[in-house]
C-alpha cells in the first residue's frame, strides 16, 4: 500500500506517493490543481491533473507498478477519497479519476501538513525482524526426491539476512554465483556446501530480495537446509507464492503466470514453444494495445460529455469514435476468429476413435500408443467406457479416446457406452471412425448406423474451423483384396463426397500397419492447431476467450447507442473486460487520456 499526500507550490500542488519499498515510486511526483478552476496544466512532471465540472483526473507517468493511493490532499487542504490507481507497466499511462459527487462529505478542512504530522502516511520502514523473518519465505524449486542438485529458494526483506546466518559470511554479490558452507545458525552443523545465488530486489524474479541455493540434491540435505530456514524464522511457502509475490510487484500480470504455469507443464514442443510465447507477454501486449486505443476513445467520450458545450467540442466526436470502436471490434473478432487453436495446443487436441463394434478400434489405439491401454477381444461389444490416453503426435499433445461401438442394443450398461460414444462426435477435435473392411461392402448394418451417428452430430463431417475434422479409417486390410479396397472407397466417397480422407489400416498382433493414418492425423492435429494466419495472437484459455466475448459485446452495445453517457459506460465497460485479462486493469475510474490530445480550453 502506498500512501499520497500533497504540499503546496506556487505551480499548484505537489503529490507524494510513497511506497512500503521507497524504491518505487521516485517518480510519481506531479502537480495538482486547485479544484476551482477548469484550466488544464500541461506539465512536464510525472503528473497532470484536469478539473472538469464534474470530474477530476490526475495522471501518472513512467510508473512501474500498480499502487493504491489512500489520500490526495490538493493545495487548498481538500482530500481526495481513497482510490485505486492501477498503472500499465509498458504503457506508460495510468488515470485516477473521481467523480466530484462521492467527494461530498469529506473534511475538506484538515491541511496536508495536519495530514503529514498526523503519521501513517509517510509508511517508513518500520517492520520488526521478526516480520521481516515471517515475511521471507522459502520452498525447495526444483523436483522432490533425489537429485544431483537441488535449488531452494528464498524471497522476502530477510533473504538475505537468512544467507548471511547460514553462510556466516557477507551475502555474495548480486548474480554472482558464490560457494559456500552451510551452517546451522544456531548448532553450527555443516548442512552442505552449496552455491549460492543473490539476486538484489527489484531485480528478482518476485521483485523482492531473492537468494537461491543450489544444494546436494539428497533428502537428508534438502530436510537439513529446509529445517534450518524454518529455525530462522522464515516461513514455508505457499504453492505459487513466488508467482504471486512476481505479479503483486508488478514483475509479471496475469498472462504471463500463466504462461510460465503452462511452461512447467508443458510435455510436447508445441505446448513449450506456446508457453514461452504467453510467458514473453503476447497477451498482455495485445491486451495493452486494445485498452490504449479503447482509453482514447473513451477519453473523447469523456472530454464530449464534460466539456461539449463549454469548449466548443465538437458534436462528431461521439460519430468518430464509433468508427474507432467499430475497428477495434473488428479486431477483436480477427483474434477469436482464430478458434480454439490455443487452447487445444494448450489442454491437447480430442481426438475421439468411434465406429461399430469389433472394427477394431481399441486395437487401433493401442497400435497409435503402442501399448495395451485398452482391452482387446473379438467379442463385439468389448469397449463400453471411454478409454483416454496421452499422446505426443509430431509434438503436439493429443488425447486419444476410445469408445464403445455403436449398435442398437438392449444391454443397458453397453447402451450408455453407446451414448457416451455418440456424445464423443460431438464433442471431439478430430473424430476418426474405424470401420471393419470385410463388412463394409455387405451392407453391414453396425457399420451403417455409426455412419450415421457420425453423420448426425456433424452432418457434413466439417468442424468449427471449416476443415474436414474426420478421418474415416478402413481397417483389417490384412483380410482384403484389391478389389475390395476400391469398392470400399467407392462407397464411402458417395456417402462422405471425394474430399474425405480415408486410411487403410491393418492392426493384426503380429504387426501393425497405421503408417497412413498417422500421416493423416497428424496433418488434422497440426491444423486444428496452428494457426493459418503468422503471428496472430493464440488464445490459450477459456477465461481470455470470454473476456474478449465480453468486451466485444460491450463495444457492440457502444456502437449501437444513441445516448453519449449511456455509450461511455459500455465503453468503460469494455476496458474492465479486457483489464481482466492481465490483472493490471481494476478501473472503477474513468480513463482520461486525451487532455494531452484535446486543447481542452484553448
Ligand atoms: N485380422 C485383423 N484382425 C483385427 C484387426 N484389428 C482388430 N482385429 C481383431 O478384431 C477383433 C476386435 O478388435 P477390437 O480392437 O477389440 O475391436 P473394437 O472395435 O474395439 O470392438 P468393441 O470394443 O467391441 O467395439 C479382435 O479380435 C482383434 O484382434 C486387423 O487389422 N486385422
Ligand atoms: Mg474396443
Amino acid at each position: 500500500m502506498s500512501k499520497c499526500m500533497s504540499r503546496a507550490t506556487a505551480q499548484g500542488s505537489v503529490l507524494y506517493c510513497i511506497a512500503p519499498q521507497q524504491r518505487t515510486f521516485n517518480t510519481l511526483t506531479g502537480y495538482i490543481r486547485q479544484p476551482s478552476s477548469s484550466q488544464h496544466i500541461r506539465s512536464t512532471s510525472n503528473i497532470h491533473c484536469k478539473y472538469g465540472h464534474n470530474r477530476q483526473a490526475v495522471r501518472i507517468r513512467n510508473q512501474v507498478q500498480t499502487i493504491h493511493v489512500h489520500n490526495v490532499v490538493d493545495s487548498s487542504g481538500c482530500i481526495w477519497p481513497h482510490r485505486h490507481i492501477s498503472t500499465h507497466t509498458r504503457q506508460r499511462t495510468a488515470m485516477y479519476t473521481y467523480t466530484q459527487s462521492r467527494m461530498s462529505g469529506i473534511n475538506t478542512h484538515r491541511s496536508a501538513s495536519t495530514l503529514h504530522s498526523a503519521g501513517g502516511h509517510v509508511d517508513k520502514y518500520t517492520q520488526t525482524d521478526q516480520h521481516r523473518q515471517a515475511s521471507t519465505v522459502f520452498a525447495l524449486s526444483s523436483a522432490p526426491g533425489k537429485s544431483g542438485v537441488s535449488i531452494i529458494r528464498l524471497s522476502g526483506p530477510f533473504a538475505g539476512d537468512a544467507v548471511e546466518a547460514l553462510t556466516r559470511r557477507k551475502r555474495p554479490a548480486p548474480r554472482y554465483a558464490a560457494l559456500r558452507k552451510l551452517l546451522h545458525p544456531e548448532t553450527a552443523e555443516v548442512l552442505d556446501s552449496a552455491l549460492i545465488l543473490w539476486f538484489q530486489g527489484p531485480n528478482s524474479f518476485t521483485g523482492e530480495d531473492v537468494a537461491e541455493l543450489h544444494v546436494h540434491g539428497g533428502r537428508a540435505v534438502i530436510a537439513g537446509v529446509l529445517a534450518a530456514l524454518s529455525d530462522l524464522g522464515l516461513s514455508s511457502a505457499e504453492p505459487g507464492d513466488f508467482s504471486k509475490r512476481a505479479f503483486h510487484n508488478g514483475k509479471l500480470d496475469a498472462t504471463e503466470i500463466e504462461g510460465l504455469a503452462d511452461l512447467i507443464n508443458a510435455d510436447t514442443s508445441a505446448q513449450k514453444k506456446l508457453a514461452l510465447r504467453q510467458m514473453g507477454g503476447e497477451m498482455r501486449r495485445v491486451c495493452d494495445g486494445l485498452i490504449e486505443r479503447m482509453t482514447h476513445s473513451l477519453a473523447a467520450v469523456e472530454a464530449y460529455i464534460d466539456f461539449g458545450e463549454d469548449d466548443l467540442i465538437e458534436s462528431e466526436v461521439f460519430e468518430q469514435e464509433k468508427i474507432h470502436v467499430n475497428d477495434l471490434i473488428r479486431d477483436i473478432n480477427t483474434h477469436l476468429s482464430i478458434g480454439k487453436r490455443g487452447e487445444r495446443t494448450r489442454d491437447g487436441v480430442r481426438v475421439a476413435i468411434v465406429g461399430p463394434p469389433n472394427a477394431g478400434k481399441s486395437s487401433l489405439l493401442n497400435a497409435l500408443t503402442r501399448r495395451a491401454a485398452s482391452i482387446v477381444s473379438p467379442i463385439p461389444g468389448t469397449t463400453r467406457d471411454v478409454v483416454e490416453t496421452l499422446l505426443d503426435l509430431d509434438g503436439f499433445p493429443v488425447v486419444l479416446a476410445d469408445t464403445a461401438g455403436i449398435r442398437e442394443t438392449t444391454d443397458q450398461i453397453e447402451a450408455e457406452g453407446v451414448r457416451r460414444s455418440i456424445q464423443r462426435i460431438g464433442s471431439c477435435d478430430i473424430r476418426v471412425c474405424v470401420l471393419d473392411g470385410t463388412e463394409l461392402n455387405s451392407n453391414h448394418t453396425h457399420s451403417q448406423l455409426a455412419l450415421e451417428s457420425l453423420e448426425k452430430q456433424h452432418t457434413d463431417g466439417y468442424g468449427e474451423d471449416g476443415r474436414f475434422s474426420t478421418i474415416l479409417v478402413v481397417n483389417k486390410t490384412d483380410l482384403m483384396s484389391t478389389d475390395d479396397r476400391s469398392a470400399a472407397v467407392a462407397a464411402l466417397q458417395k456417402q462422405f463426397g471425394t474430399t474425405a480422407p480415408i486410411s487403410f489400416t491393418s492392426c493384426r498382433t503380429d504387426g501393425a500397419d497405421i503408417s497412413q493414418l498417422l500421416d493423416s492425423l497428424c496433418e488434422a492435429v497440426k491444423e486444428s492447431c496452428e494457426s493459418a494466419v503468422t503471428g496472430s495472437l493464440m488464445i490459450t484459455q477459456n477465461r481470455h476467450r470470454e473476456a474478449l466475448m465480453q468486451c466485444v459485446s460491450a463495444l457492440e452495445r457502444f456502437s449501437g447507442s444513441g445516448d453519449v453517457a449511456i455509450a461511455g459506460e459500455e465503453l468503460r465497460l469494455a476496458i474492465r473486460h479486457l483489464g481482466r485479462i492481465t490483472g493490471r486493469v481494476s478501473v472503477e475510474e474513468v480513463l482520461d487520456v486525451l487532455f494531452a490530445d484535446f486543447c481542452i480550453g484553448k
